[in-house]
């Protein structure tokens, strides 16, 4: 049996809103002026981050540099630029210091080492690129949308090839969770369908798990690109194909599919298109197949989690109608759309949603 067991449709215990070890850093009786100044500051963690994993700070310590004059040596950086970094690490808890030796946590080295599988240096780089354009977020939250360059709704936009290696890290456990919830390595010839794929990596995952599975990544031409390079370097690109396209005008097919997958989707479309997607997912699967929603989704009183609750920012910015949804959101869209059975498994700070 998997070891994750699904959670209710309802939502978990409430969390204290205004204090208690729960609520955000800028709440609670301690928050003074350090707590807001470092939260008002916060672009400083992303430019430290950023510029760490660009000079692969983290590598650099895994592999015994501890110290400034070493990092600096290593990465060829400025031995006061990366006593900055240091500093700014230890700041925001992603090193420890002692003695003189600078280490990383488990946490940095489990998810910003290079070469890990679940490295998510690229998403540090690329989002220290993204910084500028909060300084519209007032503009945008006066309008309510994009009100410059619109990015999920733009067919081929390059933003997806720049985004897509980036992310991918993030869905190494999820892709891992979900097989295990739904037994795939043990399934035997199953079909898999993967919208909007962009990397490959769920199917890269899920074919080296199962040899006897075959999987179908739709999204656009380039970004299929993308993951036919690493659906080859995994050695599993002769069960891997690809439709180009877009997802709402692209056919799914007919009672085709075993398991059909919309990972970090939902929250680029508003709740009509994803029903719309969900319905037609639905025809698409064979009778009991199984569809696996992976994404940031909130809590029912959108008290938590903290990272869902960020991201809606992100949708506000870079699309006409995304946003963070709900787990009632989840439910009500996949029983509109014809499924019945729909559990909830944690995938940190994801989500999925396995619906039948
Ligand atoms: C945030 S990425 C998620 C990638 C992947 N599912 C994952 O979880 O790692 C969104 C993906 O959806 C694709 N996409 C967005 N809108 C699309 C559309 N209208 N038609 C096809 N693909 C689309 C993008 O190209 C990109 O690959």
């Amino acid at each position: 049996m998997s070891e994750h067991q699904p959670t209710t449709t309802t939502p978990p215990t409430t969390r204290p809103t205004g204090s208690g070890p729960d609520a955000g850093p800028g709440s609670g009786p301690d928050a003074g002026p350090d707590t807001i100044l470092r939260l008002i500051n916060g672009y400083w963690s992303t430019g430290i981050l950023g510029a760490a994993a660009e000079h692969r700070l983290f590598t650099h310590l895994e592999d015994g540099a501890h110290d400034a004059a070493q990092l600096a040596a290593r990465a060829q950086i400025s031995e006061r630029g990366a006593q900055t970094l240091l500093d700014g690490l230890v700041s925001i808890g992603l090193l420890t210091l002692e003695h003189g030796r600078y280490r990383n946590t488990p946490a940095a080295s489990a998810y910003l080492v290079a070469g890990r599988p679940a490295d998510l240096s690229a998403m540090a780089r690329l989002k220290l690129t993204h910084m500028g354009k909060l300084a519209a977020l007032p503009e945008v939250v006066r309008a309510g949308g994009p009100v410059s360059d619109p990015t999920t709704e733009v067919a081929d936009n390059p933003h997806w090839g720049q985004v897509v290696p980036a992310i991918a890290a993030q869905s190494v456990p999820a892709a891992a969770i979900a097989a295990d919830v739904l037994g795939l390595s043990e399934a035997g010839a199953l079909s898999i369908l993967d919208v909007g794929g962009g990397s490959g990596i769920y199917s890269a995952t899920w074919l080296k798990a199962n040899p006897a599975a075959r999987a179908t990544q739709l999204d656009w031409e380039p970004i299929n690109a993308i993951a036919r390079q690493l659906l080859a370097e995994r050695g599993v690109a002769d069960r891997f194909t690809c439709i180009d396209g877009d997802f709402h005008t692209t056919d799914f097919g007919t009672g085709t599919y075993d398991v059909a997958l919309y990972s970090h989707i939902a929250h680029q479309e508003g709740p009509e298109d994803n029903i719309a997607v969900f319905t037609r997912l639905k025809d698409a699967l064979k009778p009991g197949g199984a569809l696996v929603v992976c994404d940031y989704v909130v809590d029912d009183d959108r008290s938590g989690p903290p990272f869902p609750l960020l991201f809606a920012s992100e949708m506000l910015l870079k699309s006409q109608q995304g946003g963070t949804w709900r787990r009632a959101d989840y439910h009500a869209w996949l029983t509109k759309a014809g499924f019945s059975d729909i559990t909830f498994h944690s995938a940190p700070p994801a989500t999925l949603v396995i619906a039948r």
